[in-house]
């Protein structure tokens, strides 16, 4: 039996990081780093990640022996060398268990700080207080930078990430204010997240919770987290391809029971459905151009090489599409390339080819380092993307063809079960509904944007929830640490009262102050999030964005697939070329070309479509602001 694994080592900083912190953290006293000249700027966002990898990124087991060891699992099948296993297992071959699905989240800031609090103080203020006060949508207030088809992409991604389970029999009892009728009985209770099994000492006082998908960026929303799963959905659909149903001029994701066969298909609405049918339409058009370049490859081989794609292609469109499009600052769209491409950027990349490391060159192809933590998704990372103002009200349809309006309808009419009712119902195509979603609005993410539909949920599985309650229930019970002390823990400033948290608002410092009774100290970290003063440009806050700099290219970085094993021996010539050469955009055209006109003057996807046709007269909230 070999030790137990440790693949790589402690992350040190050494004396020019140290230098570069310090510099910044003087610079930064005076002005922050967004408001820095961009190639400033670029340099600042180093330093914090560099500070960052080595104070922020906490194991939750007891040892690196959870990771297995090289024998143990025993890799029976040498095909996971040189292929992702739906298991998340041998990513990285000395620690095989690293970033599988059901490993535990681990921690961005250390496990001292994690405590699960006492019942009164999970309860205090009540979260569903602070849902009604702070969270319930007034009016819609929409994020203009962003289209809707970027709050589905979002949700998408988190679902290939991160999913906590919750307990079958235990539930919490959320005290109501006063007057506040939730149902009949004037009771709200909420499942307990399940925790761990105590491993150590530790882990009473700081629960480990257990990731229902796996850790790493492998398209596990569509191909499954187990290998069983990706049989099922591969059926017996020859050349390495996903199963689908035609019907008519459309191809759908397979259905039992109605429920789409998919690898996540919890909290299902019509923007899921879209981004999972491209992307299984992706996968087979993929393995259609590998069984043309390489006719004499086998179904499974066809099938793991285009996953390979998929997957690469997804996490590249996320780095320097998405991303840029809702972190709109110069800064950004630099370091964002940066990580795929380097700082010589795309040009130089594909001339010189990926050989100068990390920094010059991008992630890609660099060698993969978990920088002295055993690669996982975290619990503040999860808390981060709780972005659930991102859903509109409802959502206006326009044909794609010609503009014209068609209908208008309610999240609640295109959620779980009724995902594909403007197309059965009201006979629009794929194409339209795209196009709707690239000309509609998401809500903008902030204070007073939870929409009623979420905040009032009725789930296919019989749950009725608040997810405003639940959103600020969850990060309590899981010990991230609130608002203020996050902060501290990120190497950031805290508000020192309540109107600085709100950049001044004193209407809003006023109401803050009150459901948190004049004590700061106890602001929610979703809370603070949503009312602190953006960057020019942002979507999010500065405070969570800390999260992002260090988790965005850790997810690069730690797998072997993107990292060490990024090159044609792994993906084929054709592979490293269509994620290469490609964009969302050119996606979307593959599979749905009548949206050309749309996308033509657009510069990012993610951000609204040019209006054509009759389009443009539309006055609704919806799409314009
Ligand atoms: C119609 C749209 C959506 C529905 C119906 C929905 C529903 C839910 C539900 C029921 C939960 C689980 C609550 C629990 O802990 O018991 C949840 C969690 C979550 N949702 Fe959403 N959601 C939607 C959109 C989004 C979007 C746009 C995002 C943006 C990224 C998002 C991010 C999350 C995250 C990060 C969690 C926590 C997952 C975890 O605890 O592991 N959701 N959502």
């Amino acid at each position: 039996m070999s030790p137990p694994a440790k693949t790589s080592a402690p992350y040190k900083l050494g004396i020019i990081d140290r230098g570069l912190i310090l510099v910044f953290k003087g610079i930064n006293y005076l002005i922050p780093w967004h408001k820095l000249p961009t190639f400033l700027g670029v340099l600042n966002l180093s330093a914090f990640r560099r500070e960052l990898r080595a104070k922020n990124l906490h194991d939750t087991y007891p040892s690196w022996a959870e990771q297995g060891t090289s024998e143990n699992p025993h890799m029976q099948n040498n095909e996971w060398l040189t292929t992702r296993n739906s298991d998340g297992l041998f990513n990285a071959l000395d620690a095989p268990k690293m970033g599988c699905v059901h490993m535990r989240f681990g921690r961005n800031v250390p496990r001292q700080f994690t405590n699960k609090p006492s019942p009164e103080e999970m309860m205090t203020p009540s979260p569903r207080l602070v849902s009604k006060e702070l969270l319930a949508r007034d009016t819609f207030k929409p994020a203009t930078i962003l289209n809707l088809l970027a709050a589905a992409w979002i949700q998408f991604q988190v679902h290939d990430w991160a999913q906590h389970e919750n307990s079958k029999t235990e539930k919490y009892k959320i005290p109501l204010p006063p007057g506040d009728k939730w149902e009949k009985n004037n009771d709200m209770r909420v499942e307990v997240t399940q925790a761990d099994e105590q491993l150590d000492k530790t882990d009473a006082m700081t629960p480990g919770y257990k990731n229902e998908n796996t850790h790493w960026w492998d398209g596990s929303q569509i191909y499954g987290s187990s290998e069983k799963e990706t049989a099922k959905l591969r059926g017996s659909e020859p050349k390495g391809k996903l199963t689908v149903d035609k019907e008519g001029f459309e191809t759908f994701l397979p259905r039992e029971n109605g429920v789409p066969l998919t690898g996540f298909n919890t909290n299902w609405w019509m923007g899921l459905e879209l981004l999972h049918t491209l992307f299984v339409l992706e996968h087979n058009c993929i393995c259609d151009a590998l069984a043309t370049a390489y006719p004499d490859w086998s179904s499974e081989k066809l099938f793991d090489t285009a996953r390979l794609i998929n997957c690469a292609l997804m996490a590249k469109i996320h780095t320097v599409e998405w991303t840029p499009a809702i972190l709109k600052h110069p800064a950004l769209q630099v370091a964002m390339n940066a990580n795929w491409w380097g700082v010589l950027g795309e040009k130089l990349h594909n001339l010189l080819g990926p050989r100068f490391g990390e920094s010059l060159s991008g992630i890609p192809a660099s060698k993969a380092d978990q920088h002295g933590a055993p690669y996982c998704l975290t619990e503040e990372f999860v808390s981060v993307y709780r972005l659930h103002p991102l859903i509109p009200d409802d959502i206006a349809f326009f044909s794609a063809k010609t503009g014209a309006h068609k209908i208008n309808y309610s999240i609640q009419n295109v959620a779980f079960e009724n995902a594909r009712k403007p197309m059965t119902e009201s006979n629009l195509n794929f194409e339209d509904l795209f196009y709707s979603f690239g000309i509609n609005y998401p809500g903008a993410v902030t204070l007073n944007n939870t929409p009623d539909f979420l905040r009032d949920l009725h789930t296919p599985d019989g749950r009725h929830v608040d997810l405003g309650t639940i959103d600020i229930l969850r990060d309590r019970e899981r010990g991230v640490p609130r608002y203020n002390q996050f902060r501290r823990l990120f190497h950031m400033d805290p508000a020192k009262d309540f109107l600085a948290l709100t950049g001044g608002k004193k209407d809003v410092a006023e109401k803050l102050s009150a459901v948190y009774e004049g004590d700061i100290e106890k602001v929610d970290l979703l809370v603070g999030c949503q009312c602190e003063p953006l960057p020019k440009g942002f979507g999010f806050s500065d405070t969570a964005f800390r999260v992002f700099i260090l988790m965005a290219s850790r997810r690069l970085k730690s797998d072997r697939f993107i990292a060490t094993d990024w090159n044609e021996g792994t993906y084929s010539r054709v592979g490293m070329e269509w994620v290469q050469k490609q964009g969302m955009k050119d996606v979307l055209l593959r599979h749905f070309p009548g949206l050309g006109p749309a996308l033509k003057g657009a510069g990012n996807a993610f951000a609204p479509w040019t209006k054509i046709g009759s389009s443009k007269e539309y006055t609704g909230k919806q799409t314009t602001a």
